[in-house]
């Protein structure tokens, strides 16, 4: 038994909304599910006033305030997913890196990393446990009080974003000094992801433990890559950790469906379509038609408004909603944006994109 099983009762409140876990699966649904990535966010005036003067990383220490950030938009809006209020940048903390939240700048790396000596300054073995039983807390502890409204999904960086940040040190618009070590380094690299990749699942692993009901997977950078570095450095680490991970929870009986959202990867749709995931998110770039026929009806489709429709009248956001749901049928297809929203957007209007999904996928459905 894990530390982690000590904390708080597994007998969790019965999920009440299954409809995003029928999605992932590709099976019948009443409604289209919807959910927005960052729908825990600085748009809701309950967030900013919850962070208000506080660390964010001491925030994601907090198993009480993550527990709250994840619920406070299921107050607000009939959202058919809870994501866990945390960071991807947990993980390099856990490997011994210093990180913080800079405000007016963002994640910051006091000391990236340079050369590949520099991998010797990370923990390769990390007793995910000890180092993240905080993110697990707050799995267990969302998990109760969510009191089974719909289900709730935990995640990780994928291996290049996560090492792309810990080279780069912070946010990046070429990403040249983590791509230099792809050209230069690229055993060295490998090394890197291979760590990564590690850590990544137990951590995976560890949140289904503690309670997630799904796992979606952040290749955020995927876009900075071209095909070949992509099918080099990414797609294998993505592969591998969705493999492993299914191994494992399918020896202990259990089975959760996972999500990988690889950033402006369009030209690698075909092979997310084919990498042990269920579920293949897409960002706005990508037709929902074409996106359809090139993934062949072997996965659900999450995604793909551009997020800045956000900033549309209401009547054309249901408009936007209507023609995207259209594009993806009504079938595996789990409603999103194309990334997270953005501070400035109305919260009134995640209401209304909420509420056109619902509302035109059951007219769709009931049509069929
Ligand atoms: C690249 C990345 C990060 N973090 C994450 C990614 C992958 C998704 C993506 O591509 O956006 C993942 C993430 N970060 C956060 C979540 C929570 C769940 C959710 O609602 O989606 C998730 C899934 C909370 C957060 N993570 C962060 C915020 C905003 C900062 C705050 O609350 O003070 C939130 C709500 C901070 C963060 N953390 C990171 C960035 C770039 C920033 C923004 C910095 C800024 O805007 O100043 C790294």
């Amino acid at each position: 038994m894990s530390k982690n099983d000590l904390i708080l009762p597994k007998d969790f409140p019965q999920l009440k909304n299954d409809t995003f876990l029928r999605a992932a699966r590709g099976e019948e649904t009443e409604h289209v599910p919807v959910w927005c990535m960052r729908q825990a966010g600085r748009y809701l005036p309950e967030f900013r006033e919850s962070r208000a003067g506080k660390d964010f990383f001491e925030t994601c220490q907090s198993p009480e305030a993550c527990c709250e950030l994840t619920l406070q938009p299921l107050r607000r809006f009939p959202f058919d997913a809870a994501i866990i209020f945390s960071d991807i940048l947990v993980v390099p903390q856990a490997m011994g890196m210093d990180v913080q939240m800079v405000a007016g700048k963002g994640p910051t790396f006091p000391e990236p990393l340079k050369e590949p000596e520099d991998l010797q300054r990370l923990q390769v073995k990390v007793d995910t446990d000890k180092e993240l039983g905080y993110v697990f807390r707050a799995i267990t502890l969302t998990r109760h009080k969510i009191e089974g409204k719909v289900p709730l999904i935990g995640f990780s960086g994928a291996p290049w974003t996560l090492m792309s940040y810990m080279i780069e040190g912070g946010g990046s618009n070429t990403h040249s000094k983590a791509k230099r070590w792809l050209y230069q380094h690229p055993e060295a690299s490998h090394m890197l992801l291979k760590m990564l990749t590690d850590v990544i699942v137990e951590y995976l692993l560890g949140q289904v433990a503690a309670g997630a009901q799904a796992l979606q997977v952040f290749e955020s950078h995927a876009g900075i890559l071209g095909p070949a570095e992509f099918k080099e450095f990414s797609l294998p680490y993505l592969r591998d950790i969705a493999r492993r991970v299914k191994d494992k929870l399918k020896e202990a009986g259990q089975d959760v469906p996972m999500i990988v959202f690889a950033k402006d990867a369009h030209y690698a749709l075909e092979e997310l379509s084919q990498s042990n995931y269920e579920v293949v998110g897409l960002d706005w770039t990508i037709d929902p038609l074409s996106a359809r026929e090139r993934t062949g009806g072997k996965v659900s489709l999450q995604g793909n408004m551009d997020p800045c429709a956000l900033y549309a009248p209401k009547e054309r956001i249901s408009d936007i909603v209507k023609k995207m749901l259209e594009g993806f049928g009504t079938r595996g297809y789990i409603a999103n944006l194309g990334h997270g929203v953005y501070p400035d957007m109305e919260p009134e209007n995640i209401g209304a994109f909420v509420e056109a999904v619902h509302q035109h996928s059951k007219q769709m459905i009931k049509q069929i």
